[in-house]
């Protein structure tokens, strides 16, 4: 199954997940990215904040493409309305770990589409739930390495899987794109069409 975009698909994200993430669509898209500092943007709530964060890192892509649809994302793991960005270092990462230890966190993504002038935004939010993590754990985890470039210090799609006790949501929007969601977007906002047969390689 595949789907076509009614204008070129730009996506304004480094992350290697939400690129393999929008693959999904099968629909062709280029990766086009510029640099933000997130630390300046701010928001009234976790929501607005994930969602004020991806209008940014989008914005001066959608202005130098003025005529593609440009996607990009920020995801952010809170607990206690407390934002756990990715950590610059290992005493962070353990911190961070320490603090999601035995609770349930949520993970928010915001999401930004940039199309005929226009940001779209919306944002998915999902429970996670650790099982009580031991010291040991936490270093041997950190260690590793793996926590470093993730938002909340860890991986759901990696040996960090094994911490998770339970997720109520959608599991790729903790992986960095609530595809589901940004598909039905997509297609509320007439931006995607599925490519049927014969229609397949006309352009
Ligand atoms: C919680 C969690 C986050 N993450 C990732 C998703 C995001 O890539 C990252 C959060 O950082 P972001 O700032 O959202 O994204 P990024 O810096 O990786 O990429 P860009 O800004 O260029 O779009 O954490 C996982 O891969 N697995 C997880 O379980």
């Amino acid at each position: 199954m595949e789907f076509k975009t009614t204008k070129p698909l730009i996506l304004a994200s480094a992350s290697p997940r939400r690129k393999e993430l929008l693959s999904l669509l099968g629909a062709p898209f280029e990766v086009k990215t510029m640099e933000v500092d997130e630390h300046s943007v701010f928001g009234s709530s976790p929501a607005e904040l994930v969602c004020n964060i991806a209008m940014e890192k989008g914005l001066h892509v959608a202005e130098r493409n003025q005529d593609a649809i440009v996607i990009s994302a920020d995801t952010m793991v809170f607990i206690d309305d407390e934002p756990l960005g990715k950590p610059d270092n290992a005493e962070m990462a353990k911190d961070h770990l320490r603090r999601l230890s035995g609770r349930t966190h949520t993970v928010i993504t915001g999401v930004a589409i940039y199309f005929d002038d226009v940001c779209s935004m919306f944002f998915e939010k999902t429970k996670v739930t650790f099982f009580a993590l031991s010291e040991e754990w936490i270093s041997n985890y950190v260690a590793s390495g793996d926590c470093f470039d993730k938002a909340g210090a860890y991986g759901i799609q990696t040996v960090g899987a094994l911490m998770v006790e339970h997720v109520n949501g959608d599991y790729n929007n903790v992986v960095g794109l609530p595809i589901a969601g940004l598909y039905r977007e997509l297609k509320h906002l007439e931006l995607i069409e599925h490519v049927t047969a014969g229609t397949r390689y006309d352009n």
